[in-house]
């Protein structure tokens, strides 16, 4: 095996390659320009050589490779053989074995899954430690020889690392469990159910990178979707798919992708029934309210002819597209269809010659008799009109909703679709009579994190844009904040369409340490949900709890001490407390920025903690986090397993009762 100094030399011989692949790259961008044949070939190979010469580009001085693998001489196919993995595919001429395989490949799982206990004919695999892109270290274990090991010095410096700035990719530390997750099939769904901090979103983003690996051709039409709470958490993340070569990923929360402009909220009971399951039997009954039974015959005139469908028949040809319908306008569509072949038939039969632009024109003259009867509609039209109107609001909601669940989403004074002011609950049951009316485009993958948070409506509208693709659902029942918040899997995956996924539980956790799990888990117990505890990975860390009779001050002392230790500073609280923690700091020299800013010390809306971390939490005031909603303490379970190093919980009030007797 190469000492070293040989990893370093053959680190730049890797560099090396890199960069006459790129310059190769160009090249072929240069040659392609003045050869390409047609346009569309010429506009599909410019897009790959220059998406190719970007991406190749774009790896700079980055480490070349993180570990490798070195197999027994009996390994079968892979005997003798070496493989360093990176982040990235590197050769160095046409032909010739690979210098750096991509750690998507398949050869690269047994680096995640091999053990002292299952080596897979592997002798050694080495993992390389590097500071600022200079290669410093590396570190063997000798699987073949059974080495069992506690586990890479590595890896745990690497979990243990202090936290700055967004989230970084994981490619060189992915865990034998968290592996299984990320190379799933395409076609398989997967839920996973993940203690906090057991690295469900960067399963998510992981998993996505691989599947545009293993199926670019078929992903990079159908694309890949990933769902986020927030903004916030978007930004968060924002970096880990590019460093892994992947910019073509769409990442959104459910409000943006639902793309209806939104200028009010609603109360919470017109919330919770707004986002109920049984909404969507209501806005199809609404839908399909609008269909009536013809009155008379449908006559068209042609020349000095008229044309005539018979009220018989176009009853039967109504009801028979209203009971295979598809959606809506297409069962419509199919309504003209049905009379204009009834009329050609008629024509043909009298020896009249019927070509297209007649057909067209029967079309043109037959709609509005099918108006009267199937109306085309706009999905902001149904929905104004059924909630200003009581009466037909009663009828679609008839043996749903009850009277008072009625009332709730009823608007006090009828309003036309354009004045209407939609709430966020709005958007998800416009989007629901959007797709009654017609079938929108669907994503090959869906990955949907904090995806226990979701409500049923909600989940309707993602299953719809993933009914010909498979999903990654992540999500954690203990931390459910919303209203609608799931209690169980089973039905969350039904709402996704999904009811086949399988549930895979992560219980380790690579952010949160011992003791402050420890805490967590006392609050965990009380939740009202059925999920298994997390167990630290990590043993160092620290948790204080202070009782201050001035809550301010003691958060200036605590953000203070925090500035002197490594990393990023989180001050959480309920997000009525916020403005006016901020102002105390700032009067106190320190400038905090909101969850997304780049700055050392964030300030951060309770609300808005889901799914960030920081290296030193300052969770203040947990009996007023709380009072704050219905489902304060599993939004104080999500804060207080924000930390990766320290954790200090300040409060004047009482602790809450779960939390007492800790040994902190
Ligand atoms: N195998 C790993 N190697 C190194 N770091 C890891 C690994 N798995 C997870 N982490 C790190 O642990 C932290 C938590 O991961 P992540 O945010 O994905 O967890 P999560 O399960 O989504 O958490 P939560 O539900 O609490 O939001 C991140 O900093 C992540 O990079």
């Amino acid at each position: 095996m190469r000492d070293l100094d040989d990893e370093r030399a053959y680190a730049e011989r890797c560099r090396e390659a890199l960069r006459r692949m790129v310059a190769g790259a160009r090249e072929n961008v240069v040659i392609g320009e003045d050869t390409w044949g047609d346009r569309y070939t010429a506009e599909r190979l410019g897009f790959y050589l220059k998406t190719l010469a970007r991406d190749l580009g774009e790896e700079g001085d980055n480490p070349p490779f993180f570990g490798l693998i070195a197999y027994g001489a009996d390994a079968g196919e892979h005997g003798g053989q070496t493989y360093y993995l990176g982040r990235r595919h590197i050769s160095d001429a046409i032909g010739r074995p690979p210098m750096v395989i991509d750690w998507r490949a398949p050869v690269s799982t047994a680096f995640y899954q091999a053990s002292g206990t299952d080596p897979r004919g592997i002798e050694t695999r080495r993992r390389f430690g590097w500071s600022a892109n200079a290669l410093t270290s590396f570190e063997d274990e000798h699987l073949a020889a059974g080495d069992t090991s506690a586990g890479s010095d590595l890896v745990r410096r690497e979990i243990e690392r202090a936290r700055v700035g967004p989230m970084r990719d994981i490619v060189a530390t992915i865990q034998p469990e968290q592996d299984e997750v990320v190379r799933t099939d395409l076609e398989v769904s997967v839920c996973v159910q993940g203690a906090p901090g057991t690295g469900k979103t960067a399963v998510g983003l992981h998993r996505a990178a691989y599947l545009l690996y293993a199926h670019r051709s078929r992903l990079q039409r159908s694309g890949v979707l990933v769902l986020g709470p927030n903004r916030a958490f978007l930004h968060y993340i924002s970096a880990v798919l590019p460093t892994l070569g992947e910019v073509d990923v769409e990442q959104t929360t459910i409000e943006e992708l639902l793309s209806i402009r939104t200028s009010s909220t609603d109360e919470q009971e017109a919330a919770a029934v707004k986002h109920d399951a049984r909404m969507a039997a209501v806005l199809r009954n609404a839908v399909y309210a609008r269909i009536g039974r013809p009155d008379d015959a449908l006559v068209v005139p042609d020349g000095s002819y008229k044309w005539r469908v018979n009220r018989h028949e176009f009853d039967a040809i109504v009801s028979d597209a209203r009971a295979d319908v598809t959606t809506y306008l297409t069962g419509r569509e199919r309504v003209i269809a049905r009379i204009v072949a009834s009329l050609q038939r008629q024509a043909e039969a009298r020896g009249q010659n019927c070509n297209g632009v007649w057909l067209r024109r029967m079309a043109r003259a037959a709609t509005p008799a099918v108006d009267a009867v199937w109306p085309n509609v706009k999905a902001d039209e149904i929905l104004a009109e059924l909630v200003s109107d009581r009466e037909l609001l009663a009828d679609a909601a008839r043996d749903v909703l009850s009277p008072d669940e009625q009332a709730a989403i009823a608007w006090p004074r009828a309003r036309k679709p354009k004045s209407a002011r939609w709430t966020p609950a709005d958007a998800v049951l416009l989007d629901e009579v959007s797709a009654l009316l017609h079938r929108g485009p669907t994503y090959g993958h869906v990955i949907v994190d904090e995806a226990q948070d979701l409500s049923p409506m909600q989940c309707r509208a993602i299953a719809r844009r993933s009914e010909h693709g498979s999903i990654t659902v992540l999500g954690d029942l203990a931390q459910g904040t919303t209203p609608w918040a799931a209690r169980t899997w089973t039905d969350q995956l039904s709402h996704l369409g999904k009811a086949e996924a399988e549930v895979i539980a992560l219980t380790t956790g690579y952010r949160v340490p011992a003791a402050v799990v420890e805490l967590a888990n006392l609050l965990l117990v009380s939740l009202p949900v059925d999920v298994p505890e997390t167990v630290s990975f990590r043993a160092d860390g620290r948790l204080r709890i202070t009782r201050a009779d001035d809550l301010r001050s003691a958060a200036v002392d605590a953000v203070r001490a925090a500035l002197k230790e490594e990393g990023s500073i989180g001050v959480i609280a309920a997000d009525t407390e916020v403005d006016s923690l901020a102002d105390v700091l700032r009067v106190d020299g320190i400038e905090t920025t909101p969850p997304d800013g780049d700055g050392r010390v964030a300030m951060v809306p309770a609300s808005l903690a889901k799914g960030l971390e920081y290296d030193h939490v300052i969770a203040v005031e947990p009996a007023t986090i709380i009072e704050a909603e219905p489902r304060g303490l599993n939004r104080l379970y999500v804060i207080l397993t924000r930390a990766v190093s320290r954790l200090d919980v300040l409060h004047c009030r009482d602790l809450p009762s779960q939390l007492k007797g800790t040994r902190a």
